[in-house]
This record gives structure tokens, C-alpha cells and sequence, in this order.
């Protein structure tokens, strides 16, 4: 029987307020409307099409906490390899990186670098084909991954639809803030169960459950960092790759600069160094790129990194391990 128009407008309205809600919410962390507008309108979004299934749309608001209790997760291989970073622990070997890059450049080449923070999470793939999120993958090894699409559409700040109706694969970490993990850990053991060690542990350990319903509970997020195939795009730098994926509606970092001398790299490093603790989630580095891709390009890999990326890692810091037991995330 066909669905009367009124209703198929009323779905369509809900649908493109409820996904505008959460972008506010969850990406641009700047809420709309008060929470309980957002749960009347996903109440009355879920009745409609309990009422009329064929409403339903695979990217619709009320398929974010999925269905069943997966058995297991598949694998899945990425096409292009999802790289580790080399790292550099101290200013010297930040000027040595340096020197590589302008050697691995013609003499003249004017050399600029993206800086951002290195968020203490979980590397994923998301996949979107013409605008729609159809596949979201862990790191693994780099090569094959786990496909945990069920887990990451519980995210918040994971569009279920981008603002253009592109195809893309796109790279990012996903972590656990700060005040989410405390309040976990408190819950944890309250129930004398065993405390994870640290949020990224805890964004682990969420990201591996089998049913959707806890990771949708553990208020997860995200910060997008790579374009898979940036080429495609006709992108000349990394902060335009990164511009542009904030236009398609998804998180990217604030904190990302980019800056025209390994002086402004190092400056931008020690700043963070210093404010780290005011984030409210874990970073253990800065990531810098040389923000040019045709220099990334020229630059090319080694067998496990890329020639133009770098980490600085911060020093550990020295906590206070306590003796609970850690959850084998
Ligand atoms: N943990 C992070 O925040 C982070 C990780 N990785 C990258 O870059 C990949 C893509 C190019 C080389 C490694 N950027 C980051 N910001």
C-alpha cells in the first residue's frame, strides 16, 4: 500500500533535522536544541518506520545502534596500506628529518608542513560510496584490518551521509575523552570488574565488541587525519585534503597547522608539550607532514614508513600505575 506523501515528508524532515542535530552535537560540539527535542524527534522518527518499513534508508539516524550480536568480525583488506609513522624523540631528530625531506627534493623546492596532534586512539578506514557510509575497517597491520562497521556507526561524529555525494576512503583515529574513561573506569569498578589502563585500551576494547550496544554506550569520537586517495580529488596539499573533509561534514582536529619552517614545526611542539594536559583526550606526539602531495609523492616510503611524516613522540609520563589488574583489551 502506498505510503501517504505527508508521511514520507514527515520521515524525510526527521531524517535531515536528526542528522543536522547530531553534526552540531557530536561534530561542531555546539548542540542546537536541548537533548530532549533530539529524543522526541528519533522517537518519533523510529515509530514512523517501525510503522511503515519501507521508510527505512540504511544512512536514516535511528540505524546508528545496529542490530544483531555479530559472531565475529570479517576481515578486510585495505588498497592502499595503512602506514605506521617513524618517529623522533628529540629536536635534533626533527632537524635530521628535515634534511632528508630537502634532499629528497630538488634544491629549490619551497618545503611547508601540516602539524597535528597525535591522537592516542585507534587508526580506522571509513569508506563512503557516493556520500554514504558503507564500510568502517581497523588498522590491523596496516594490510588487513577488521571490518567493525556496526561498531563505528555508534560514533556520533561518523556521518552516516557526507554533505556531497562523493566516494572516499577516509583515515582517522578514534579515542575515548578523557572524562569518558574515568566515568567507565568508576563503573568498572564498581562492579569489581578489571579497569582498562588507559583510553586508548578503552577505545580498543570498546571497538572489539560484538555487540553494537556497548560500543554505542562508551561515547566514543573521532578525529579524521588522511584521505585514502587524495590524488583523486585533484588535492594539491594535505591542509587542503583536510579542509575539504570538514566541508563533507566530517571531524577534523582544530588544532592542525600548517606552518612554512621546521622552526614553526618545533615552536608548534613545545606549545603542546606544554598544554597537552588542558586537551580533554590523550595525545602521546605531534604528527608533521610535509603538506605538499606532489613533495609526498617524490618522496615516496620506506618499507614500513612514509619518507615524508614523521611523529614526535613525547616522553612517557611517568604514572602512577596502579596495581588493579588491565583489562586484556
Ligand atoms: N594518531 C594520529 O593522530 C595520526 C596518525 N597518523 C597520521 O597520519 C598517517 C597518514 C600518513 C602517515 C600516517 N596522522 C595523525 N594525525
Amino acid at each position: 500500500m502506498a505510503i501517504d506523501q505527508d508521511i514520507e515528508m514527515r520521515a524525510a524532515e526527521l531524517r535531515e533535522r536528526l542528522h543536522r542535530y547530531n553534526y552540531h552535537y557530536h561534530v561542531l560540539d555546539d548542540p542546537l536544541v536541548p537533548d530532549a527535542n533530539y529524543d522526541e524527534d528519533m522517537r518519533e522518527l523510529i515509530q514512523l518506520e517501525e510503522n511503515h518499513p519501507a521508510l527505512k534508508r540504511e544512512d536514516s539516524p535511528t540505524m546508528r545502534v545496529g542490530g544483531e550480536v555479530l559472531s565475529g568480525f570479517q576481515k578486510v583488506r585495505h588498497e592502499r596500506a595503512m602506514l605506521s609513522l617513524g618517529n623522533a624523540f628529540n629536536e635534533q631528530e626533527l632537524w635530521d628529518f628535515d634534511r632528508r625531506v630537502r634532499q629528497g627534493l630538488s634544491p629549490e623546492d619551497d618545503v611547508t608542513y601540516s602539524c597535528e596532534l597525535k591522537i592516542d586512539g585507534l587508526a580506522v578506514a571509513l569508506t563512503y560510496e557516493e556520500g554514504r557510509l558503507v564500510r568502517g575497517a581497523t588498522r590491523g597491520d596496516g594490510q588487513i584490518g577488521e571490518d567493525i562497521t556496526s561498531n563505528l556507526k555508534t560514533v556520533g561524529s561518523i556521518p552516516l551521509h557526507l554533505n556531497e555525494a562523493v566516494s572516499l576512503e577516509v583515515r582517522g583515529e578514534v579515542f575515548m575523552p578523557e572524562h569518558s574513561f574515568q566515568r567507565l573506569n568508576e563503573a568498572k569498578g564498581e562492579r569489581g570488574e578489571a579497569l582498562f589502563a588507559n583510553p586508548r585500551n578503552a577505545a580498543a576494547g570498546s571497538l572489539r565488541q560484538l555487540d553494537p550496544k556497548i560500543a554505542a554506550a562508551r561515547n566514543l569520537d573521532i578525529f579524521l587525519y588522511a584521505i585514502g586517495d587524495d590524488r583523486g580529488a585533484g588535492l594539491a596539499s594535505h591542509h587542503e585534503a583536510i579542509a575539504y573533509m570538514k566541508k563533507l561534514g566530517l571531524k577534523v582536529n582544530p588544532e592542525n597547522r600548517h606552518v612554512s619552517s621546521m622552526e614553526e614545526v618545533i615552536a608548534y611542539v613545545q606549545h603542546w608539550i606544554e598544554k597537552r594536559k588542558d586537551l580533554r583526550y590523550e595525545i602521546d606526539g605531534i604528527v608533521i607532514k610535509v603538506d605538499s602531495l606532489r613533495q609526498q609523492d617524490e618522496l615516496g616510503f620506506t618499507a614500513k614508513n612514509p619518507r615524508w611524516a614523521i611523529a614526535y613522540k613525547f616522553p612517557a609520563e611517568e604514572k602512577m600505575t596502579t596495581l588493579t589488574d588491565i583489562e586484556l583489551s
